[in-house]
């Protein structure tokens, strides 16, 4: 497919998504959720792909949903059209293979919402963090007080969403936004490489952990351990369980099929 604001590559079974906004910092326009939709799409859908990267440039992520696009907006036109509907601005909550988003430099509104909605998030170390909709006369409209929270915790969360401060990447890492922090030059080929070794892993192995991981936000710790265990359990009805524990027991590396 053609698109005009994203660029997508494969890096063996990786599948790369950079948004490619530069003169707008990768601002998060309709046309450009479109595509990254549609890109996931086409990658989930890729038998050859086994993860995903979602990257912006070294100065931006992205620096929020496109303001100038959505300033003139009314209310009815917002409520009418289910303006940041789930069907494309939470597409990639739905995507069932794993999702990296390397972020380097602005992650502000929209962006940090999208980077929050992948499985987890490597930082370069110029990365910010923020939710400055407060002081554009709005609130986060995509998760931001809701995903927020559950990251860093009430406190860092609310400080975040009523002023607009940003976190830098070692203030991010400290609260447990993001999983670690990488100099910007090498962040996406980090990137790759952690989603390369996913990728070679079992895939339904890692979806199913994917899942159990998932399952913690919606469920009771009961519930989450029950869930985690059926998944468990149903894992030894795999090949790849097989293969997995006798490489382990005859000392060498697995050759997973994915099944
Ligand atoms: C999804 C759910 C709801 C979400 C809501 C939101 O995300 S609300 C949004 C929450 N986000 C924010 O409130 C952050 C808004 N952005 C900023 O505060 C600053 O751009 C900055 C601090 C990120 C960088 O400052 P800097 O001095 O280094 O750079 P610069 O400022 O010169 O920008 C370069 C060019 O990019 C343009 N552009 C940038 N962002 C957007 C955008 N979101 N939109 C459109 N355009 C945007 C900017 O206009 C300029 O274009 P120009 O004039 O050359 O045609």
């Amino acid at each position: 497919m053609a698109f005009e604001t994203i660029l997508t590559e494969t890096r063996g079974p990786v599948g790369l998504i950079t948004l490619n906004r530069p003169k707008a910092l990768n601002a998060l326009s309709k046309q450009l959720v479109t595509e990254l939709a549609a890109a996931l799409d086409a990658f989930e859908t890729d038998d050859a792909i086994g993860c995903i990267v979602i990257t912006g440039s070294e100065r931006a992520f992205a620096a929020g949903a496109d303001i100038k696009e959505m300033k003139d907006k009314t209310f009815v036109e917002a409520f009418l059209q289910n303006f940041i509907g789930p069907n494309d601005w939470e597409r990639v909550t739905h995507t069932r293979k794993p999702v990296i988003a390397a972020v380097a430099g602005y992650a502000l509104g929209g962006g940090c919402e999208l980077a929050m909605m992948c499985d987890f998030i490597l930082a370069g170390d110029n990365a910010r963090f923020g939710q400055p909709e407060i002081t554009i006369g709005t609130i986060p409209g995509s998760g931001g007080t809701q995903r927020l929270t559950r990251f860093v915790g009430k406190s860092k969360a609310m400080e975040m969403c009523l002023t607009g401060r940003q976190m830098d990447a070692a203030e991010a890492e400290r609260a447990g936004l993001v999983s670690r922090i990488i100099p910007v030059a090498d962040l996406v080929e980090e990137a790759v490489k952690v989603a390369t070794q996913i990728a070679n892993l079992s895939r339904p192995v890692v979806l199913m952990a994917k899942e159990a991981v998932n399952r913690a936000y919606e469920t009771t710790l009961a519930e989450g351990v029950k869930f985690e265990r059926r998944l468990f359990h149903s894992s030894f009805a795999l090949e790849d369980q097989k293969e997995g524990m006798n490489a382990f027991a005859e000392k060498r590396p697995p050759n997973f099929k994915h099944r």
